[in-house]
């Protein structure tokens, strides 16, 4: 049974008094407790796609449906942590972590540790670096304990080798709960050493221009020669995406 579908999805935007049409037909769907990465060039749509998906916004067309029922608006079963970390200016870490329904000290001083915040848990989100910043929002989002996860570019603001880290922490979490993620991400090697299935969006409108599964065990290796391969295939799907944005401008 399909976790999550999403139909036909269309949305545009009035910008300067022109319709920008952002989502343009899109229909996927993600399995119950799959790990699906996203790729699209920049400003194709996925933030707009996870908004949608969350609730947050109402498409112009298109459903959504989980464990084939249709959903309407917030359904709670989304924990979404968008590109900027939403921390809460005058709230220290443990206090920013655990903003959930129940109070789960413990759990979230034990994710803070997991995720090498011990130490930060009394300082406020302006003593911290970008990186920090970002891991917060990620133990936020991870103690919400929803059924999906949608991580819109949750590494984003992380150096290479704490990337690194954070990926391997995020599927032994993944390992351990089964959740379902969905995460947009622009690196390559990074959805490759971390999804079941890669959807690579096109340019903007988005509409999906391919499904590649990485049937794979984990953890893998990036120099793994079947991972080449498909490294190779996404980024020439990509390269032709991103010459259309180029050359439009
Ligand atoms: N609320 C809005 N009103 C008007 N235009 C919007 C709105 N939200 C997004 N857009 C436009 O929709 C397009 C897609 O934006 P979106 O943030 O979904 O892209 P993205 O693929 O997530 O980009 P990136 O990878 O750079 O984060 C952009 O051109 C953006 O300017």
């Amino acid at each position: 049974m399909s976790r999550l579908e999403v139909k036909n999805l269309t949305q545009t935007f009035n910008q300067k008094n022109t319709a920008l049409r952002v989502l343009d037909g899109l229909n996927f769907s993600v399995d119950d407790g799959q790990f699906v990465a996203l790729l699209g060039p920049s400003g194709c749509g996925k933030s707009t796609l996870f908004n949608i998906v969350s609730g947050l916004l109402v498409p112009d067309t298109g459903e959504i449906y989980l464990n084939d029922e249709r959903i309407y608006g917030n359904t709670g079963d989304f924990a979404y942590m968008q590109q900027k970390d939403l921390l809460l200016p005058w709230r220290t870490v443990l206090r920013n972590s655990r903003r959930t329904p129940e109070y789960r000290e413990v759990e979230a001083q034990q994710r803070l540790a997991q995720l090498g915040l011990s130490g930060f848990e009394n300082s406020y989100p302006m003593q911290l670096s970008g990186g920090m910043r970002q891991r917060v929002a990620l133990v936020r989002t991870l103690l919400f304990r929803k059924e999906i996860l949608l991580l819109d570019e949750p590494f984003g603001a992380l150096d290479a080798m704490t990337r690194t880290v954070m990926q391997s922490i995020l599927l032994d979490i993944w390992s351990e709960n089964r959740q379902t993620v969905l995460l947009i991400t622009h690196d390559v090697e990074e959805a490759l050493l971390l999804a079941d299935k890669i959807y690579v969006l096109t340019a903007r409108p988005a509409t999906l221009k391919a499904e590649v599964p990485v049937p794979l065990p984990r953890p893998r290796n990036i120099t793994d020669t079947s991972l080449i391969r498909l490294k190779k295939e996404l980024l020439t799907l990509l390269q032709v995406e991103m010459s259309k944005v180029f050359d439009a401008g």
